[in-house]
């Protein structure tokens, strides 16, 4: 067992003992490695364009002078790694129990870092969030590596499971069947989801999705038609699934006048709206103009936006996500927070692979304030870097899984295949506008456009 304060994330000595005498060894980071993949990825449309066929993401390993590798993702782009490649040199010898020792040491290691957003749909891009981005997923990686160290779960060591299955929602998104021309190699292969671009389209895309995984709550990613056609999706879906909780999330892209005609109408249809514009006067204004509940992912997405967010009671949902808030503990300081101002908790995601839904899992399952169905982009996921078997769907959720840390175990052909596939695919960064304007050359990003 490790001493009570290296559990609280403080420094470590090189050499304690346990209660029953026997020396113990505090694995200390010996190396990382940092291996960007690139995944396949459907045309799904949103406020910022179309996802481009690959998208990027980057796979930690921490390595331990006990044997032990911690697991950590992040996301794959250029300056993300230049981050994560700046910071490792920087953690050699740190106890994986030191939490503030990493903090410490990342935010030296990376000095005066610009201020570079992997996505606009993730809110303003800032130093402290570059900061909180490197922070969180190697803090994923230190967890893992405790948690393989001890013999306890992630969910265990962020203070135990409140929850063993941990719901999500099915993630709608308009669509293309293909990737538009001069997007994707020659041979890319398409997937089998086909088109989705009115309601009938998003109610089959639902129906498919919970008739798979079971899903309860359905979110759509709204923002790329006109704002009375998202509504009218809206009403389909509400038409087709009775029970289900829904949400709609436009990513700002409608002015504060349109949010506040539009709202009214979907009053008693959603469980929330999120973004629905951009900033936290703006959505205090339109707050005010509805009795929806509004959720953001964009205007509250680091520590220092809240006094605002609370001065204007501008949102009463927030969705974390340990990638940009800055890891698992500062996941549970946004949880305290929000639970101080009466605020909902609900789980922000972008694309990602099985080591981020397995630090999702764990995270969701020990906040006992998350109690909206987290996102995930898991139903789009075609490829995969960790080996089957961990984490099972049932009923829309996922089980905690049951082996020490994390729980998945990284499949060394499959990194190898998608690293590969990184190298040869020439993305480099996340840019949903390329495929917009091959598809229309005149089309612009505009925010907001509605
Ligand atoms: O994957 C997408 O296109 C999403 O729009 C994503 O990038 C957003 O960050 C996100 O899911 C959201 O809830 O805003
Ligand atoms: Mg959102």
């Amino acid at each position: 067992m490790q001493s009570a304060h290296a559990l609280l994330g403080g420094a470590t000595a090189d050499h304690r003992t346990s209660p029953k005498g026997k020396p113990l060894r505090t694995p200390k980071v010996t190396d990382i490695v940092v291996t960007p993949v690139a995944v396949l990825d459907p045309p799904l449309l949103n406020a910022s364009g179309v996802h481009q066929p690959y998208q990027l993401r980057a796979v930690i390993e921490l390595h331990t002078d006990t044997g032990i590798t911690g697991l950590g993702e992040a996301y794959g782009d250029d300056p993300t790694l230049a981050n994560l490649r700046a910071a490792a040199p920087a953690l050699v010898g740190l106890s994986v129990f030191d939490l503030n020792g990493l903090a410490t040491r990342v935010a030296e290691a990376l000095g005066a870092v610009d201020a570079v957003g992997m996505t606009d749909l993730i809110g303003a891009a800032s130093r402290e969030k570059s900061v909180a981005q490197t922070v969180g997923a190697l803090e994923v990686a230190c967890y893992d590596a405790q948690g393989k160290a001890t013999g306890l779960r992630v969910c265990d060591l962020l203070g135990g499971a409140v929850r063993e299955a941990v719901p999500f929602s099915a993630y709608l998104f308009y669509r293309w069947a293909h990737h538009p021309e001069g997007a994707a190699p020659e041979g890319y292969p398409a997937d089998d989801w086909g088109a989705a671009l009115d309601p009938e389209g998003i109610v089959a895309q639902a129906r498919r999705m919970v008739d798979t995984y079971g899903f309860r709550s359905l979110k759509l990613k709204g923002g790329v038609f006109e704002p009375e056609a998202e509504a009218e999706a809206i009403e389909a879906l509400r038409a087709a699934f009775p029970d289900h909780p829904l949400r709609l999330d436009p990513n700002a892209n409608w002015s504060v006048e349109t949010s506040k005609r539009i709202a009214p109408r979907l009053e008693g249809l959603l469980e929330y709206l999120e973004d629905p514009t951009g900033g936290n006067p703006g959505m205090a204004e339109v707050a005010r103009a509805t009795s929806l509940p509004l959720a953001t992912n964009m205007c509250v997405t680091s520590f220092a936006e809240i006094p605002e967010a609370a001065a204007l009671d501008s949102v009463k949902i927030v969705l974390t996500d340990h990638h940009y808030w800055g890891g698992f503990r500062a996941s549970m300081r946004l949880a305290g927070i929000c639970e101080t101002f009466g605020w909902g908790l609900s789980m922000h995601s972008n694309t990602h692979l099985g080591i981020s839904l397995a630090a999702m899992t764990h995270l969701a399952a020990a906040v006992p304030g998350l109690t909206y169905a987290c996102d995930t982009h898991s139903p789009w996921q075609r490829e995969e870097v960790v080996r089957p078997g961990a984490l099972v769907w049932s009923e829309g959720s996922l089980a905690v899984p049951q082996q020490p840390g994390l729980g998945v175990e990284l499949d060394r052909d499959a990194l190898e295949r998608l690293h590969k596939q990184y190298l040869d695919c020439g993305v480099r960064s996340r840019d949903d506008r390329v495929g917009m304007v091959l598809a229309d050359p005149a089309w612009e990003r505009r925010t907001p456009r509605f």
